[in-house]
């Protein structure tokens, strides 16, 4: 019998350490996350979450007094190494926020504006974008006779998926969800989290949500973050039904956070 194919690793994150000034907000984490899988980050508010997904397109050198130390292997090239290229980087690892924060332009421009900032002109190729990454995010359907109209006259829900369109028309190969559904009402989350299915697909993606039913139906692995340490790292089905760490089960079963 052929073993199954190894999925290819996208980040390998090595004893990385993160302070903002004096505060030492991530602490020795150690991550694994591979294409073709759905990866989510857990944890109370202010354990780190959103820091520690930042660090993964280099956002986070953004905030003021950021030191790290460590290693953030994407595919194989450690980002923490000077040289890295922002750009392209940023052009292979998408980011998705909380609330759709579309530009205020038409929908079509908003998903051509990446690939006109890497060079392409041509309308036939960028049309075809249009159309390939509206169809990606299953919105196509509802704006293909308006593409021309403002992004901003979209609902909640198809702003995000419209932001999530945007993200893939640069053909990322890893897209990071930040509470992507956390203001959407269940009917667009329940849209987003069937696209998050099929994205995976395609894509690695790193997601980080404060609901844990949403962790556990939709990702393959993942990782309890508590006071900037990751308590446990693991397959999303064993850590919620057989967690190893007291803390662990104590956070999912609600006794805090
Ligand atoms: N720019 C910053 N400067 C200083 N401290 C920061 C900064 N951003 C975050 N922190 C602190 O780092 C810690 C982790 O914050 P982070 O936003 O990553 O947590 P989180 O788990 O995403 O929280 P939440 O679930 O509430 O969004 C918190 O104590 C926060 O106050």
């Amino acid at each position: 019998m052929q073993a199954a194919p190894t999925k290819e690793t996208i980040f390998q994150v090595n004893d990385l350490n993160l302070w903002y000034d004096d505060f030492h907000a991530l602490k020795d984490v150690n991550l694994e996350a591979k294409n073709n899988e759905i990866y989510a980050i857990i944890g109370p508010s202010g354990c780190g979450k959103s820091t520690f997904i930042k660090t993964l397109n280099l956002m986070i050198n953004m905030e003021p007094g950021v030191r790290m130390t460590g290693e953030i292997n994407y595919k194989e090239k450690n980002l923490l190494d000077s040289r890295v290229d922002l750009v392209d980087l940023r052009r292979n690892v998408g980011m998705i926020f909380q609330k759709g924060n579309p530009f205020p332009q038409s929908i079509y421009d908003n998903i051509v504006y990446g690939p006109k900032i890497h060079g392409i002109k041509k309308k036939s190729e960028l049309d075809e974008i249009v159309e390939t990454t509206l169809k990606d995010v299953a919105l196509w359907d509802e704006v293909k006779d308006r593409l021309k109209t403002s992004a901003m006259g979209l609902s909640g829900g198809q702003q995000q998926r419209l932001c999530i369109a945007r993200a893939l028309a640069t053909t990322p190969d890893v897209v990071l969800m930040d509470e992507p559904t956390s203001a959407l009402d269940p009917i667009s989350t329940l849209k987003i989290e069937e696209l998050m299915t099929e994205l995976k697909k395609k894509y690695c993606i790193v997601i980080v949500t404060h609901n844990m039913q949403q962790a556990s139906r939709i990702s393959d692995k993942t990782a309890f973050f508590l006071h900037g340490h990751v308590v446990e790292a693991t397959e999303t089905s064993k850590l919620f039904s057989n967690p190893e760490d007291k803390r662990t089960e104590d956070y999912i079963s609600g006794r805090f956070g």
